[in-house]
């Protein structure tokens, strides 16, 4: 016998086509448990537009996508208006990330990026505990050294394996701590300096820790990206595509073909954040307007904020700031 249970939005449940009023709470679902299910009960590719702020992250979910990525490098221009260079700290990344995971709560789940954990075990532990209060789904930890940069510039320095190994067993030792089902992805950026055994060696070291996903940054053909999936199966890997970047295009067909779970697109709203404002800034230079086409007014763009949902809490409430409507 097939029993189908159906969980709605508003906690209610549906048992062969009834619905039921919820005598538990089958709704809060914790985001880490959602993505930990995502990567378990499918084999599906988990696609993850890289998001930097909280438009970006609502036009990522108004296109209904399941998953997100929080971008340091995007957040790191964001906010502190510089370049991937290891300047973004914990805390510039925590409430970042936070703000993001928590726009919706039914919402996709957030990966983001942890860097190198922001120092030594200790550090590590408290940022891999931050990120769970703050109710990010997964993160990635590197083996770059502190004064870090982006994974697909050249130049960059590893920490030796031993220090590496610490990032990944004091994250897995707080996950474990705090019971989370925070999702481990275990990155090596150790290609450039040491070579592509040496990440084998390195991930699968990590993987023997207990990270649950892995990460080889900047692949430098589709032939290694392939490669890496068959030496570590069925290890889950996670391909992190920046075009223009280190690594050949790779499209998301491609990806789930050799065999990756998860793949994130860092500059999926950065890059095209830059072009639209810039080409907005130039029309406004040259032609004293901005351009901005019929009906992006806004109202539209507070509707992607959640104009909606926020009116209904306040009337629901008996707040009367919107019976006149907006
Ligand atoms: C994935 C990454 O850590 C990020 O911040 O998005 C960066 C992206 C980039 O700067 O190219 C990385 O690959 O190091």
């Amino acid at each position: 016998m097939t029993i189908t249970i159906t969980v709605e939005k508003d906690g209610f449940y549906e048992v062969n086509g009834m619905r039921h009023e919820p005598s538990v709470s089958l709704y809060v679902i914790p985001a880490a448990s959602k993505l930990r299910r995502m990567l378990k009960d499918s084999k599906d590719l988990i696609i993850c537009p890289g998001v930097y702020d909280g438009l970006s992250a609502r036009i990522a979910m108004e296109l209904g996508f399941k998953s997100m990525y929080m971008t340091g490098a995007g957040t790191t221009a964001s906010r502190l208006g510089m370049a991937d260079l290891g300047l973004a700290q914990l805390h510039d990344m925590r409430t970042n990330a936070e703000m993001i995971a928590n726009l919706d709560p039914f919402g996709p789940p957030l990966i983001a990026d942890l860097d190198t954990g922001y120092g030594g075990p200790l550090m590590v532990a408290k940022s891999v505990q931050q990120y769970i209060q703050a109710g990010v789904a997964g993160f990635h930890i590197e083996d770059q050294i502190q004064n870090k940069r982006c994974g697909h510039l050249a130049g960059k320095k590893v920490v030796g394996r031993e220090e590496y190994l610490t990032r990944i067993r004091a994250a897995k030792l707080t996950k474990d701590r705090l019971h989370s089902d925070i999702v481990l992805i275990a990155r090596t950026d150790a290609l450039q300096q040491h070579g592509y055994e040496e990440c084998i060696a390195r991930l699968k070291a990590a993987r023997d820790i207990g990270a649950d996903v892995g990460l080889l940054e900047g692949f430098t053909s589709k032939e290694q990206a392939r490669q890496t999936v068959q030496d570590l199966a069925p290890w889950p890997l996670l391909l992190n595509m920046v075009e223009n970047g280190a690594t050949p295009v790779i499209t998301t067909k491609e990806a789930e073909e050799m065999g990756f779970r998860i793949m994130i697109f860092s500059f999926a709203s950065l890059a095209p954040a830059y072009m639209g404002i810039r080409s907005a800034l130039e029309r406004l230079k040259t032609d004293g307007v901005v351009g901005t086409p019929d009906g992006l007014g806004p109202r539209k763009l507070f509707e992607i904020c959640g104009l909606m949902e926020s009116m209904k809490v306040d009337t629901e409430a008996g707040g009367d700031g919107f019976v006149d409507g907006v």
